[in-house]
């Protein structure tokens, strides 16, 4: 009996994009890579990083080319469809965090529940538990987030991508603004909580530091020459 091959979290095959027709231009021969992998993003500022991260996460469509996560065909699948697979099972940081200022720091973590259909009192004791571990305490849990740092919005951010469990990760410059100690606790709770899921992690930094936490890296210039992660 033979092994069924297994389904890559992400497969990408000649993919193009770009924002205007005249413009910047994106395009990236390949990319494969094993549901739990985790993925350090590198490359100069300008070099698509960005857009790499959206077009992975469904929030921007390729022009041309293929671009499957879990076996899903993200290029052929309507906005509406692409926001559904986004919500159930990938979670996002962007670089502005995105988070609703007025609401609770609880609340904004419990968002990501709500949207991918979870049970909400679970959701409450798993986000309260995650925030803690991420040094945002009980007290600081009722805040409004516009009361935050921009530190602590990054924590509450990755509290929120990672509470429903996604099978994929996606974080954008995630631990700018934190301090050594702070850094180091996001990562260990970030990639405690991917490993125990199954879920693959696509970070982007200019922090070479992290690549220590990482299985493999990828260079933004060397993606678009058709070189893999090494
Ligand atoms: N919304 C947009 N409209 C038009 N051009 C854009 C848009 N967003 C980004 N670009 C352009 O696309 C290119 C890639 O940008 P992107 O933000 O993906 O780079 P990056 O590698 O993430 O950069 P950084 O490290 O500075 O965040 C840049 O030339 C940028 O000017």
């Amino acid at each position: 009996m033979t092994d069924k091959p297994k389904i890559p979290a992400i497969e990408l095959k000649q993919l193009r994009f770009f924002y205007q027709p005249d413009s910047w231009q994106l395009y990236l021969p390949g990319l494969r890579l094993d549901a739990g992998e985790h993925l350090f993003v590198r490359g100069a500022s300008g070099s698509g990083k960005t857009t790499l991260l959206n077009l992975l996460s469904g929030i921007a469509r390729p022009v041309s080319g293929e671009l499957y996560i879990n076996g899903q065909p993200l290029h052929q699948l309507s906005s509406s469809k692409r926001d559904t697979l986004r919500a159930q099972h990938i979670g996002v940081v962007f670089q502005q965090l995105n988070l609703i200022p007025y609401l609770s720091v609880l609340d904004n973590t419990l968002l990501s529940a709500h949207f991918a259909g979870k049970h909400q009192a679970e959701s409450r004791a798993r986000a309260r538990e995650l925030l803690s571990r991420l040094g945002l305490p009980a007290t600081l849990q009722q805040s409004r987030a516009s009361a935050l740092s921009v530190g602590q919005q990054q924590r509450v951010a990755i509290a929120r991508a990672l509470l429903p469990k996604p099978t994929l990760l996606i974080a954008d410059e995630p631990t700018s603004a934190l301090d050594t100690d702070n850094r180091d606790a996001f990562m260990r709770v970030m990639l405690a909580e991917a490993d125990a899921n199954g879920c693959t992690v696509i970070f982007v930094s200019h922090d070479q530091s992290l690549l220590q936490y990482f299985h493999r890296q990828l260079d933004m210039q060397k993606l678009a020459q058709g070189v893999q992660p090494c």
